[in-house]
Protein backbone atom coordinates (compact mmCIF):
# COMPACT_ATOMS: atom_id res chain seq x y z
CA UNK A 1 0.00 0.00 0.00
CA UNK A 2 1.80 3.43 -0.85
CA UNK A 3 1.82 5.45 2.39
CA UNK A 4 -0.14 8.58 0.97
CA UNK A 5 -1.29 11.74 3.33
CA UNK A 6 -4.63 12.29 4.41
CA UNK A 7 -6.54 14.80 3.07
CA UNK A 8 -8.43 16.69 5.37
CA UNK A 9 -11.60 18.73 4.25
CA UNK A 10 -12.70 21.70 6.85
CA UNK A 11 -16.46 22.68 5.89
CA UNK A 12 -19.27 24.86 7.65
CA UNK A 13 -21.23 28.37 6.73
CA UNK A 14 -19.72 31.55 5.97
CA UNK A 15 -18.72 33.41 9.12
CA UNK A 16 -18.63 30.08 11.68
CA UNK A 17 -14.99 30.34 12.25
CA UNK A 18 -13.73 28.27 9.65
CA UNK A 19 -10.82 30.65 8.94
CA UNK A 20 -10.61 31.45 12.87
CA UNK A 21 -9.85 27.48 13.37
CA UNK A 22 -7.69 26.95 11.09
CA UNK A 23 -5.41 29.52 11.51
CA UNK A 24 -4.83 28.84 15.27
CA UNK A 25 -4.45 25.08 14.51
CA UNK A 26 -1.54 26.33 12.02
CA UNK A 27 -0.32 28.55 14.38
CA UNK A 28 0.78 25.38 16.94
CA UNK A 29 3.68 24.09 16.88
CA UNK A 30 3.44 20.56 16.00
CA UNK A 31 1.27 20.89 13.48
CA UNK A 32 1.73 18.43 10.27
CA UNK A 33 -0.67 19.93 7.74
CA UNK A 34 -0.09 21.35 4.54
CA UNK A 35 -2.82 24.68 3.97
CA UNK A 36 -4.16 24.24 0.22
CA UNK A 37 -4.75 28.20 -0.70
CA UNK A 38 -7.48 28.54 -2.73
CA UNK A 39 -8.40 30.62 -5.95
CA UNK A 40 -11.11 32.64 -6.32
CA UNK A 41 -12.41 35.67 -7.94
CA UNK A 42 -13.81 37.63 -4.96
CA UNK A 43 -12.42 41.19 -4.56
CA UNK A 44 -9.05 40.94 -2.01
CA UNK A 45 -10.69 42.28 1.75
CA UNK A 46 -8.48 44.86 3.52
CA UNK A 47 -5.25 42.98 4.41
CA UNK A 48 -5.58 39.92 2.52
CA UNK A 49 -2.68 38.71 0.41
CA UNK A 50 -2.17 37.39 -3.04
CA UNK A 51 -0.75 34.09 -2.60
CA UNK A 52 -1.20 33.79 1.34
CA UNK A 53 -4.78 34.15 1.64
CA UNK A 54 -5.89 33.30 -1.56
CA UNK A 55 -5.04 33.59 -5.45
CA UNK A 56 -7.30 36.20 -6.93
CA UNK A 57 -8.34 35.84 -10.04
CA UNK A 58 -10.49 37.69 -12.69
CA UNK A 59 -13.48 35.67 -14.00
CA UNK A 60 -11.78 34.78 -17.47
CA UNK A 61 -8.39 33.91 -15.59
CA UNK A 62 -11.02 32.03 -13.43
CA UNK A 63 -12.57 30.11 -16.55
CA UNK A 64 -9.77 29.21 -18.19
CA UNK A 65 -7.95 27.05 -15.34
CA UNK A 66 -11.56 25.32 -15.06
CA UNK A 67 -11.46 24.81 -18.66
CA UNK A 68 -7.26 23.30 -18.34
CA UNK A 69 -9.26 20.63 -15.36
CA UNK A 70 -6.92 22.92 -13.20
CA UNK A 71 -9.48 22.52 -10.35
CA UNK A 72 -9.88 19.55 -7.98
CA UNK A 73 -13.13 21.46 -7.03
CA UNK A 74 -15.04 24.75 -7.83
CA UNK A 75 -18.63 26.53 -7.05
CA UNK A 76 -20.18 29.77 -7.19
CA UNK A 77 -20.77 31.16 -3.94
CA UNK A 78 -22.96 33.91 -3.46
CA UNK A 79 -21.83 35.79 -7.05
CA UNK A 80 -17.98 34.86 -7.00
CA UNK A 81 -15.61 31.68 -8.14
CA UNK A 82 -13.71 29.75 -5.61
CA UNK A 83 -11.84 26.53 -6.42
CA UNK A 84 -8.69 23.97 -5.00
CA UNK A 85 -5.94 23.75 -7.01
CA UNK A 86 -5.46 20.25 -8.07
CA UNK A 87 -1.74 19.70 -8.88
CA UNK A 88 -0.82 21.14 -5.13
CA UNK A 89 -3.34 18.98 -3.22
CA UNK A 90 -2.28 15.58 -5.46
CA UNK A 91 1.84 16.37 -5.50
CA UNK A 92 1.72 16.97 -1.58
CA UNK A 93 -0.64 13.92 -0.71
CA UNK A 94 1.92 11.86 -2.88
CA UNK A 95 4.61 13.31 -0.64
CA UNK A 96 2.85 11.78 2.30
CA UNK A 97 1.94 15.08 4.16
CA UNK A 98 -1.46 15.82 4.94
CA UNK A 99 -3.43 19.03 3.05
CA UNK A 100 -6.44 20.60 4.87
CA UNK A 101 -8.66 22.30 2.56
CA UNK A 102 -11.39 25.47 4.11
CA UNK A 103 -13.94 25.11 1.83
CA UNK A 104 -17.73 25.70 1.45
CA UNK A 105 -19.93 22.77 0.71
CA UNK A 106 -21.00 22.56 -2.94
CA UNK A 107 -17.07 21.90 -3.08
CA UNK A 108 -16.53 19.32 -0.06
CA UNK A 109 -19.26 17.55 -2.29
CA UNK A 110 -17.22 17.37 -5.31
CA UNK A 111 -13.91 16.42 -3.43
CA UNK A 112 -15.70 13.57 -1.61
CA UNK A 113 -16.61 11.70 -4.71
CA UNK A 114 -13.15 12.50 -6.25
CA UNK A 115 -11.46 11.45 -2.41
CA UNK A 116 -13.92 9.02 -0.70
CA UNK A 117 -11.41 8.47 1.49
CA UNK A 118 -10.40 12.12 2.82
CA UNK A 119 -11.86 13.50 5.86
CA UNK A 120 -14.70 15.36 6.32
CA UNK A 121 -15.32 17.76 8.81
CA UNK A 122 -18.60 20.16 9.18
CA UNK A 123 -17.85 23.26 11.61
CA UNK A 124 -21.17 24.13 12.99
CA UNK A 125 -22.78 27.08 14.60
CA UNK A 126 -24.29 26.85 18.13
CA UNK A 127 -27.02 28.82 16.26
CA UNK A 128 -27.91 30.79 13.87
CA UNK A 129 -28.27 33.87 15.73
CA UNK A 130 -24.73 33.18 16.35
CA UNK A 131 -23.40 32.83 12.93
CA UNK A 132 -25.17 36.11 11.84
CA UNK A 133 -23.39 38.27 15.06
CA UNK A 134 -20.05 36.61 13.77
CA UNK A 135 -20.75 37.97 10.02
CA UNK A 136 -21.98 40.76 10.97
CA UNK A 137 -18.99 41.80 13.59
CA UNK A 138 -16.21 40.74 11.33
CA UNK A 139 -17.33 43.75 9.37
CA UNK A 140 -15.94 42.79 6.10
CA UNK A 141 -19.51 42.35 4.28
CA UNK A 142 -22.74 44.35 2.91
CA UNK A 143 -25.67 44.26 4.62
CA UNK A 144 -26.74 42.40 1.16
CA UNK A 145 -24.21 40.09 1.31
CA UNK A 146 -24.62 39.04 4.56
CA UNK A 147 -28.48 38.15 4.12
CA UNK A 148 -27.45 35.77 1.12
CA UNK A 149 -24.42 34.40 3.16
CA UNK A 150 -27.42 33.60 5.42
CA UNK A 151 -29.83 31.91 3.20
CA UNK A 152 -26.46 29.58 1.78
CA UNK A 153 -25.55 28.77 5.37
CA UNK A 154 -29.51 27.66 6.02
CA UNK A 155 -29.05 25.41 2.89
CA UNK A 156 -25.68 24.30 4.27
CA UNK A 157 -26.83 23.48 7.32
CA UNK A 158 -28.77 20.87 5.98
CA UNK A 159 -26.19 18.94 4.59
CA UNK A 160 -24.05 18.13 7.36
CA UNK A 161 -25.26 14.66 7.12
CA UNK A 162 -22.69 14.29 4.71
CA UNK A 163 -20.07 14.98 6.29
CA UNK A 164 -18.00 12.12 8.88
CA UNK A 165 -17.53 14.89 11.37
CA UNK A 166 -19.83 17.50 13.08
CA UNK A 167 -17.52 20.15 15.63
CA UNK A 168 -19.96 23.03 16.90
CA UNK A 169 -17.48 25.74 17.21
CA UNK A 170 -18.49 27.38 20.50
CA UNK A 171 -15.36 28.25 21.73
CA UNK A 172 -12.52 28.46 19.24
CA UNK A 173 -9.38 26.58 21.39
CA UNK A 174 -11.84 23.45 22.10
CA UNK A 175 -13.27 23.64 18.36
CA UNK A 176 -9.39 22.81 17.39
CA UNK A 177 -8.85 20.18 19.86
CA UNK A 178 -11.47 18.25 18.48
CA UNK A 179 -10.49 19.01 15.12
CA UNK A 180 -6.78 17.93 16.27
CA UNK A 181 -8.22 15.02 17.84
CA UNK A 182 -10.63 13.79 14.65
CA UNK A 183 -7.44 13.78 12.48
CA UNK A 184 -4.77 11.81 15.20
CA UNK A 185 -7.54 9.09 15.52
CA UNK A 186 -7.84 8.49 11.87
CA UNK A 187 -3.90 8.28 11.51
CA UNK A 188 -4.57 5.24 14.36
CA UNK A 189 -7.20 3.85 12.32
CA UNK A 190 -5.09 3.95 9.34
CA UNK A 191 -1.98 2.57 10.95
CA UNK A 192 -3.84 -0.16 11.90
CA UNK A 193 -5.65 -0.76 8.70
CA UNK A 194 -2.12 -1.01 7.14
CA UNK A 195 -0.76 -3.51 9.22
CA UNK A 196 -2.87 -5.84 9.04
CA UNK A 197 -2.90 -5.80 5.02
CA UNK A 198 0.91 -5.62 5.20
CA UNK A 199 0.25 -9.11 7.56
CA UNK A 200 -1.86 -10.36 5.27
CA UNK A 201 0.44 -10.43 2.45
CA UNK A 202 3.01 -11.53 4.35
CA UNK A 203 1.16 -14.89 4.98
CA UNK A 204 -0.15 -15.25 1.22
N1 LIG B 1 -15.77 30.44 18.57
C1 LIG B 1 -15.96 31.72 18.23
N2 LIG B 1 -16.59 32.54 19.10
C2 LIG B 1 -16.81 33.84 18.77
N3 LIG B 1 -16.42 34.40 17.59
C3 LIG B 1 -15.78 33.62 16.70
C4 LIG B 1 -15.53 32.24 16.97
N4 LIG B 1 -14.89 31.71 15.91
C5 LIG B 1 -14.75 32.72 15.01
N5 LIG B 1 -15.27 33.85 15.49
C6 LIG B 1 -15.36 35.17 14.81
O1 LIG B 1 -16.37 35.05 13.80
C7 LIG B 1 -16.02 35.79 12.64
C8 LIG B 1 -16.00 34.84 11.43
O2 LIG B 1 -14.92 33.95 11.57
P1 LIG B 1 -14.13 33.42 10.31
O3 LIG B 1 -13.79 34.54 9.40
O4 LIG B 1 -13.02 32.59 10.81
O5 LIG B 1 -15.28 32.52 9.64
P2 LIG B 1 -15.22 31.64 8.31
O6 LIG B 1 -16.07 30.45 8.54
O7 LIG B 1 -13.82 31.40 7.89
O8 LIG B 1 -15.90 32.63 7.30
P3 LIG B 1 -15.87 32.58 5.68
O9 LIG B 1 -16.37 31.26 5.30
O10 LIG B 1 -16.80 33.69 5.30
O11 LIG B 1 -14.48 32.83 5.24
C9 LIG B 1 -14.65 36.41 12.92
O12 LIG B 1 -14.83 37.75 13.32
C10 LIG B 1 -14.09 35.57 14.07
O13 LIG B 1 -13.23 36.30 14.91
N1 LIG C 1 -15.70 25.39 -2.88
C1 LIG C 1 -14.75 26.17 -2.38
N2 LIG C 1 -15.05 27.05 -1.39
C2 LIG C 1 -14.07 27.81 -0.90
C3 LIG C 1 -12.76 27.73 -1.35
N3 LIG C 1 -12.01 28.62 -0.67
C4 LIG C 1 -12.82 29.23 0.20
N4 LIG C 1 -14.07 28.73 0.08
C5 LIG C 1 -15.27 29.09 0.84
O1 LIG C 1 -15.99 30.13 0.22
C6 LIG C 1 -16.80 30.78 1.19
C7 LIG C 1 -16.62 32.28 1.11
O2 LIG C 1 -15.29 32.62 1.44
P1 LIG C 1 -14.88 34.15 1.78
O3 LIG C 1 -13.40 34.13 1.93
O4 LIG C 1 -15.37 34.99 0.66
O5 LIG C 1 -15.59 34.48 3.06
C8 LIG C 1 -16.35 30.25 2.55
O6 LIG C 1 -17.27 29.26 2.98
C9 LIG C 1 -15.01 29.61 2.22
O7 LIG C 1 -14.65 28.57 3.10
C10 LIG C 1 -12.48 26.79 -2.38
O8 LIG C 1 -11.35 26.62 -2.85
N5 LIG C 1 -13.50 26.05 -2.85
Amino acid sequence: MIEKGLLIVLSGPSGVGKGTVRKEIFSQENTRFEYSISMTTRAPREGEVDGVDYFFKSREEFEELIKQGKLLEYAEYVGNYYGTPVDYVRETLEKGRDVFLEIEVQGAKQVREKFPDGLFIFLAPPSLGELQNRIVTRGTESEELIRNRMNAAKAEIEMMDLYDYVVENNKVEIACEKVNSIVQAEHCRRERVEKRYKKMLEVE
